[in-house]
């Protein structure tokens, strides 16, 4: 016997950028929009019956047409206002989840039009939405972060093949992938509900991970890892789950003795690959079931 499993379909990537003009000074939001959805979706698998399908084209239009209707404030007002959209308004669809990834712009020589894209991360988000309850995960990636000193790594195992030395002083730097659960999301229509304030809480968790990066005095990258999801956790009384993915951006110390020069850990090799990837989840024991939050 064969059966259909788990499915999902959506528009992947939709590039938006939307202009707010205040007469001649300007704003921009910049996003890439992913939307999926599901739900009664076995007869368009099964017969090619596709009298159940919301078209991905009608999605991607649902995502121009509402930033134009609504405009884009926090990305996760506008996943939310997508995703509640897409399940409220068609019997057939169920469940949908909303990826949105925002690249900043910055004010180019202070002028009300010109904009400079930012050397920022990159802001990201993931709503579901199930015609009751709703799920949010927020996140930022490409959070680049170098610490000169306060980091070590020795102690470890030593079998045949390790040749790393042990050392007490090292550059430990990153690029920061991190991703957190909302403990709760109003199923209000946020229009009328506007208590979350995303933006706040994007910026104190930012905040979180890059004062615990630089405070920390770190003995490896993974005890900097929990540091930084503690930190959040401490801080953010919303958030109840941080998933953290820390590329190790290696830095090695050139031997410059060849050249007759001396080395006192001021010449460094920064290698893009390997490096090693230390990821992790630091929660609460209390957080609530992340349901398809993840997914
Ligand atoms: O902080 C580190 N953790 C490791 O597990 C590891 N492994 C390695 O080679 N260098 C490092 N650094």
């Amino acid at each position: 016997m064969i059966i259909l499993g788990p499915n999902r379909y959506g528009k992947a990537e939709t590039r938006v950028v939307r202009v707010t003009r205040h007469g001649d000074v300007h704003h921009i939001k910049d996003l890439n929009v992913s939307t999926s959805l599901s739900g009664e979706m076995a007869d368009v698998h099964l017969t090619g019956d596709n009298s159940a399908v919301l078209t991905t084209d009608a999605q991607k239009n649902t995502v121009f047409a509402f930033a134009r209707k609504h405009g884009v404030g926090a990305v996760e007002d506008f996943a939310l206002l997508l995703a509640r959209h897409f399940v409220d308004s068609r019997p057939t669809i169920h469940r949908a989840r909303v990826a949105i990834e925002e690249y900043a712009w910055e004010r180019n020589a202070g002028s009300g039009h010109s904009f400079v894209r930012s050397g920022r991360e990159v802001r990201t988000c993931v709503a579901h939405y199930d015609g009751s309850a709703a799920w949010m995960v927020c996140g930022l990636r490409d959070l680049v972060v170098l610490n000169t000193t306060n980091s070590e790594f020795w102690g470890f195992v030593k079998d045949e093949y390790t040749t790393l030395p042990e050392t007490r002083d090292r550059i430990l730097a990153t690029a920061v992938e991190a991703s957190w659960r909302h403990s709760a999301v109003s199923s209000a229509d946020p229009d009328e509900d506007g208590a979350k304030n995303w933006d706040k809480s994007y910026e104190s968790v930012r905040q979180a991970l890059l004062t615990a990066f630089a405070g920390t005095y770190s003995l490896s990258l993974q005890q900097t890892l929990y540091a930084m999801g503690a930190r959040v956790l401490a801080d953010c009384p919303e958030i109840c789950e941080v998933r953290l993915a820390l590329p190790n951006r290696h830095h090695f110390l050139v031997d410059l003795a060849p050249f007759g020069l001396d080395n006192p850990d001021e010449v460094y090799l920064a290698a893009d690959r390997p490096y090693g990837l230390i990821e992790g989840t630091v929660l609460r024991d209390d957080a609530p079931a992340a349901g398809p939050a993840w997914e």
